[in-house]
């Protein structure tokens, strides 16, 4: 219960000015990363703001994330916007999931994705890379969002299924894709219409979600018939056991690889096409990652073992996720009335920690807006406040996958690099957006022109 003496003892949380009626909903649609930026700007470390008639607070300190993430990350759950947009698809798998439950399946899949055990898809990722890289024509021009979706999907597909056609041009590659634009339309529209409404959009979703439900269940079937110890994520899902002994539900074990699928694909290409766009804009830090690349792996492709002489790429990919981080938000609603720092939340209160705006922060971040691998030099990221920096979120929802990924991003520049140089094509217009996307992702896409380079020895 609260008193009169402590409520008015509590510091005000700004507000920012907007319509009295719809709130800054226009500023969310026209342009959501600018406004959200705006928002940070004006208020400071927490920042209220409506859209409708639906209050938000944005956190926008490294203190606050961590009191919300990590001291009182049981007192919230993802919420209903979550919840409604990723059930329909993914159940309730690791992302969507809530209490009990997600501890379990957490507890369950964490070892999976320890360095030691995602070490065995490096040459998988090296592969898929090199092959894609042979298709590229010099002088072509690529479209980088596709080209990084492509390559992440294939990559995620083997690893996940041990199925090598997992693109856009297969069956279930196809489903997948509806899926996700399904999920996109949902975060994406204020009043999105229920799946079971006769839209042309809910008739494709729901095919493809039938298609993908009947497509597991084969898998899950013949990999039971067959009796092998496959090392792919539904040989391991299908191995696992809770504390008691007790195997996953078949249901669990699809929604639990389709939310690694969703969940690890689109982010890592992401991270990937806004990498090469920073590289194209600066010739110098593109010209140092050549050299240490070449220098390193003098025309091998890269292993695992190379990464840790490769320092520089990673500062690069880390650096590219701080100015463009692929999720635009974590997302919690309070469960129950509680205090974050000197804050009082109500139950119901909705709150957003936008890691494009904290990382963003001058005061954790010197000069923010400029592209400098150098922030990730070992000294100053030891100096970072502990939760400056978030793009795989933190607490016990960070990113499952977050070694995976950044070993994917890590060695897909590496054998990249090494082979061919992007250029951007002139007169295009470059905005980060998430209005179609899960992720942010360029609003008109990123072309790029493609030169091969002649092979380093
Ligand atoms: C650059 C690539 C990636 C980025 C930026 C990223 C980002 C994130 C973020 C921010 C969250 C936390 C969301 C929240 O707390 O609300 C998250 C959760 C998650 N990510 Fe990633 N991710 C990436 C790659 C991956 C990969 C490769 C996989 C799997 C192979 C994956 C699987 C997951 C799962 C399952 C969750 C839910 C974890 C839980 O709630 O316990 N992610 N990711």
């Amino acid at each position: 219960m609260e008193t009169g003496v402590e409520a008015t003892s509590r510091p005000e949380i700004p507000a920012i000015k907007e319509h009295s009626l719809l709130g800054s909903l226009e500023s969310m649609r026209r342009d959501r990363l600018a406004f959200l930026l705006s928002v940070a700007r004006q208020t400071g470390d927490i920042g209220s703001f409506r859209v409708g008639p639906a209050q938000m607070l944005l956190l926008n300190s490294s203190e606050l994330v961590h009191a919300a993430l990590v001291e009182h990350a049981n007192d919230f759950d993802k919420g209903f916007i979550i919840h409604r947009a990723f059930r329909p698809v993914l159940g309730e798998g690791l992302f969507s999931s809530e209490g009990e439950l997600h501890r379990r399946q957490r507890k369950i899949m964490a070892p999976s994705f320890q360095p030691r055990h995602i070490v065995n898809y490096a040459q998988t990722m090296v592969e898929y890379t090199e092959r894609a890289q042979q298709d590229w024509q010099d002088g072509a021009t690529l479209d980088m969002s596709r080209e990084m979706m492509a390559l992440t999907m294939s990559i995620v597909g083997n690893v996940l299924f041990q199925t090598d056609v997992l693109a856009e041009t297969d069956e279930l590659g196809a489903a997948l894709s509806t899926a996700l634009a399904y999920i996109n339309y949902i975060l994406s529209s204020f009043f999105p219409l229920p799946l079971n409404w006769p839209t042309e959009r809910n008739r494709q979703t729901r095919g493809a979600l039938e298609l993908l439900n009947r497509r597991m269940q084969k898998m899950i079937e013949e990999r039971r018939a067959s009796g092998e110890q496959g090392d792919d994520f539904l040989s391991i899902l299908l191995r696992a056991r809770d504390e008691d002994g007790a195997p996953m539900s078949d249901q669990q074990i699809k929604d639990e690889a389709l939310t690694l699928f969703v969940a690890g694909h689109e982010t890592t290409a992401a991270a990937l096409t806004w990498t090469w766009f920073l590289l194209a804009e600066h010739p110098d830090i593109y010209q140092r990652l050549r050299d240490e690349v070449d220098s390193v792996l003098q025309g091998r492709s890269p292993t695992y073992a190379d990464l840790a002489r490769l320092p520089y790429t990673l500062q690069v990919l880390k650096e590219s996720m701080r100015l463009y981080p692929p999720s635009i938000a974590l997302v919690r609603v309070a469960l129950r009335p509680v205090d974050l720092g000197p804050y009082h939340l109500r139950r119901g209160q909705t709150i957003m920690i936008v890691p494009y705006t904290i990382q963003r922060r001058p005061d954790y971040f010197p000069d923010p807006e400029r592209f400098n691998p150098d922030h990730f030099r070992p000294e100053n990221e030891a100096r970072l406040p502990r939760f400056a920096y978030l793009p795989f979120g933190a607490g016990p929802r960070i990113c499952i996958g977050n070694h995976f990924a950044l070993m994917e991003g890590h060695l897909l520049l590496a054998a990249l690099v090494q082979h061919v140089t992007f250029s951007l094509l002139p007169g295009q217009q470059i905005i980060p957006d998430n209005d179609k996307t899960i992720t942010i992702r360029p609003r008109y896409g990123l072309k790029m022109r493609v030169q091969r380079r002649h092979q380093v020895v």
